[in-house]
C-alpha cells in the first residue's frame, strides 16, 4: 500500500481531544511502513450546524465519498439540543449516506483491566470477547418521529420497522464474523411482543440454514442485558437492531473497564467504512484532557484490518494499548499503582510505542 485518503470528521465535545490522538497513531504507523497519509477534514454534528447551519453537509458527505475510510469522533451537546436540527441527525445522516448497515462493536477485557471491570473474577472467568454486530441504518431511529394531539391530549410516536432484506444482510454479516470465531450467534429481539422481532427472528432462522456450521440462539433484550452482566463469557457474536444494539453495546462497554475502551467499525454496500468510539461527545468532561482515547486509537485498528488488510499494523496498535494499559491509565480506567495521563500524554505514549513496535 502506497497511500491512503482519510476523511476525519473531529465533532464535538470531546470529538476533537480524542481524534488527535488517534491520528498521531495514524501518521506513526504510516510513517514507519512508508504510507503517504493524506488527510482530509469535515464537518459533522454541532459545529457542522454552527458553521453552516446543518449537522450533515453535502461537501461532507463528498468528501467522505471520496476518501477511502472515515475517522470520526463523536457529536452532540446541549447547546443543539433545543433545534430541529439536531448533530445526532447528521450522525445518522452520514451512516445512512454512506450505506454503513453493519456497525462491529467488539467488547472484550484486555488482562490488564481485569480489575477495572465491575464483574467479580468468578463472572469474567477466563475472559470475555464479545462482538455486538448492530444493525446501523434501520429500525427505530429511521422510522418516523412526530407529534399528532388526539382528545386534547399531545401524543409523541417513533415507528419501529425492519423489512427482510435489511434483517437478511445483517444476519448474514453477524454469521460469516462467527465463522471467524467461535462459530456462535445470539440474535437478540423482543419478538414476545413486537411484531418486527417476529419477522426478526423468523428472517434469522432462515438465513441460518445456509450457516449451519454456527451455533444459533435467540433471546429476548431484557434477558440478555441481564446476561451479559451475569454470565458475559456465554456470547460471541450478538446480532440485533439499531436501538437495542445502541443500549446493549454501551452496557457491554462497562464490562471492559470504560466505555473510553470500545471501538467500532460501520461496514456497508460499498468498500467505504467509517470507524469511531462507541461512546458520545463526552459534554461532562470536555476540554479537560481527561478523555480516555483508547477506543478511538481502537478504531484506527479497526480501520487498518477492515479498509486495508493492513493486520500487523492493526496488531502493533493493539499491542501498544496492551502496553499503556501497563504503563499508565486516563482518570476513567486509573490504578492505584499507575501514573495517571491526561489524553494527549497517552496518545504521546501510543504513538512512540506504535513507532517501536513497527521499527
Ligand atoms: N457516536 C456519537 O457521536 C454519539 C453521540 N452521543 C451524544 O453525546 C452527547 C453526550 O451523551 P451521553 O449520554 O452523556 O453519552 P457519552 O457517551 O458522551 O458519555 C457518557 C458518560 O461516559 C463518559 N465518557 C464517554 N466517553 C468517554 C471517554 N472517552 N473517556 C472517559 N469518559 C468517557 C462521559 O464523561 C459520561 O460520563 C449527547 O449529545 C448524545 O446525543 C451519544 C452517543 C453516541
Ligand atoms: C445518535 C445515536 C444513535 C448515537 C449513538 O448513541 C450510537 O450510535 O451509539
Ligand atoms: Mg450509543
Amino acid at each position: 500500500m502506497e497511500r491512503m485518503k482519510i476523511c476525519v470528521l473531529k465533532g464535538d465535545g470531546i470529538g476533537p481531544e480524542i481524534v488527535d490522538q488517534a491520528l498521531k497513531v495514524l501518521k506513526a504507523v504510516c510513517d514507519a511502513s512508508g504510507i503517504k497519509l493524506e488527510l482530509d477534514f469535515a464537518l459533522l454534528g454541532g459545529i457542522a450546524i454552527d458553521q453552516t447551519g446543518e449537522p450533515l453537509p453535502q461537501q461532507t458527505i463528498d468528501k467522505c465519498k471520496a476518501s477511502d475510510a472515515v475517522l470520526l469522533g463523536a457529536v452532540g451537546g446541549e447547546k443543539w439540543d433545543h433545534l430541529p436540527a439536531r448533530p445526532e441527525k447528521g450522525l445518522l445522516g452520514i451512516r445512512s449516506a454512506l450505506g454503513l448497515y453493519a456497525n462491529l462493536r467488539p467488547a472484550k477485557i484486555f488482562p490488564a483491566l481485569k480489575t477495572a471491570s465491575p464483574l467479580k473474577d468468578s463472572v469474567i472467568g477466563e475472559g470475555v470477547d464479545i462482538l455486538v454486530v448492530r444493525e446501523l441504518t434501520g429500525g427505530i431511529y429511521f422510522g418516523e418521529h412526530n407529534r399528532k394531539t388526539e382528545n386534547g391530549m399531545e401524543i409523541g410516536y417513533d415507528v419501529m420497522q425492519y423489512s427482510t432484506a435489511e434483517v437478511e444482510r445483517i444476519a448474514k454479516t453477524a454469521f460469516e464474523l462467527a465463522r471467524k470465531r467461535n462459530h456462535k450467534v445470539t440474535s437478540v429481539d423482543k419478538a414476545n411482543v413486537l411484531e418486527v422481532s417476529r419477522l426478526w427472528r423468523e428472517t434469522v432462522i432462515r438465513v441460518h440454514e445456509e450457516y449451519r456450521d454456527v451455533e444459533l440462539n435467540h433471546m429476548y433484550v431484557d434477558n440478555a442485558s441481564m446476561q451479559l452482566v451475569r454470565n458475559p463469557a456465554q456470547f460471541d457474536v450478538i446480532v440485533t437492531g439499531n436501538m437495542f444494539g445502541d443500549i446493549l453495546s454501551d452496557e457491554a462497554s462497562m464490562i471492559s473497564g470504560s466505555i473510553g475502551m470500545l471501538a467500532s467499525a460501520s461496514l456497508g454496500v460499498g468498500s467505504l467504512g467509517l470507524y469511531e468510539p462507541i461512546h458520545g461527545s463526552a459534554p461532562d468532561i470536555a476540554g479537560k484532557g481527561i478523555a480516555n482515547p483508547l477506543a478511538t486509537v481502537l478504531s484506527v485498528a479497526m480501520m487498518l484490518r477492515y479498509t486495508f488488510s493492513l493486520e500487523k499494523e492493526a496488531d502493533a496498535i493493539e499491542k501498544a494499548v496492551e502496553l499503556s494499559l501497563n504503563h499508565a491509565r486516563t482518570p476513567d480506567i486509573k490504578s492505584e499503582d499507575l501514573p495517571v495521563y491526561c489524553t494527549e500524554q497517552m496518545g504521546d505514549f501510543l504513538a512512540k510505542t506504535v513507532r517501536e513496535l513497527l521499527a
